[in-house]
């Protein structure tokens, strides 16, 4: 597989789509004290695929969901679109999320008694609009899932159900994407198809794409990697290549919890 986009990354320019200030995160669990997020700082612009990269347990999942309004930083700042979300109510959050934000989910989420087709539908559902069968079939055609149009997530591959999970976010037609792990299942061609999907929504639709991932083809795909250690971004790149990623990410890992 190779590290390659169809279109060509374009330079962003204008205001942040996402920005994090100094962010930090505890979790409690059983009177134990997790700090997992030590003040993290970032930037991503429309038009741009930014990746986040580090060791298990560095943070970066944590991460994203404070960026999408899924976890509330115990400090520090979230902006997305312009909107502070420490200002936002849970019903402004979930609201966002059913529109002009997308997040691709590691477990997929998705409803396990609606077939693919509802499951696509569901965030027009939420919104108690009339998802458009024409766009609907037309994702669902679009990740190699026509076929499985009327199959229940029960009934499909981990792989089938990533791609169910995308589709659901394409259809959205969002301006700003999350996504955790999002080829985690896949093989390497339907891996392909999702990163190109991401990378024609930023690129193409000047979307902004933040994607957590271990992989370092999939990094190497994006326009910018942020490398997380301890709950820290300790380092950036511009890709040129997946060995490139590789040496990088092997570098961070190896010197993990000098800081
Ligand atoms: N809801 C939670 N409650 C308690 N601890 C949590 C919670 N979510 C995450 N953690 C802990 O926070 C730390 C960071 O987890 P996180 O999932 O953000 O890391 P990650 O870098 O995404 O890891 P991985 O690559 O394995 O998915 C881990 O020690 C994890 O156990």
């Amino acid at each position: 597989m190779t590290a390659t986009l169809e279109q060509p990354a374009p330079t962003p320019t204008g205001q942040p789509a996402v920005a994090a200030r100094d962010i930090t995160k505890t979790f409690t669990t059983g009177g134990t004290q997790v700090p997992v997020l030590h003040g993290v700082s970032l930037e991503a612009r429309p038009g741009e695929m930014v990746a986040v990269m580090g060791a298990s347990g560095s943070g970066k999942s944590t991460l994203l969901y404070c960026l999408a309004g899924l976890e509330r930083p115990d400090a520090g700042e979230v902006v997305v679109n312009g909107r502070n979300l420490a200002e936002c109510s849970r019903a402004d959050l979930a609201r966002m999320r059913r529109g002009e934000v997308g997040f691709v989910f590691q477990a997929y989420n998705l409803v396990p008694t609606l077939t693919a087709f509802e499951n696509v539908c569901l965030p027009h559902l939420l919104r108690h609009e009339k998802a458009d069968v024409a766009v609907v079939e037309g994702v669902l055609e679009s990740v190699g899932l026509a076929h499985r149009r009327d199959a229940r997530p029960p009934s499909m591959s981990g792989g089938e159900q990533q791609r169910v999970a995308l589709a659901r976010v394409l259809a959205q037609q969002p301006s700003t994407i999350f996504a955790d792990e999002p080829t985690g299942a896949l093989d390497s061609r339907s891996s392909e198809l999702v990163l190109g999907h991401l990378g024609r929504l930023a690129h193409r639709d000047d979307a902004c794409v933040v994607v957590v991932t271990h992989d370092p083809t999939v990094a190497a795909s994006c326009d910018r990697i942020l490398f997380m250690r301890d709950g820290l971004l300790v380092d950036e790149l511009r890709p040129t290549s997946t060995e490139q990623v590789a040496r990088a990410l092997a570098g961070i890992t190896s010197r993990r919890g000098e800081c």
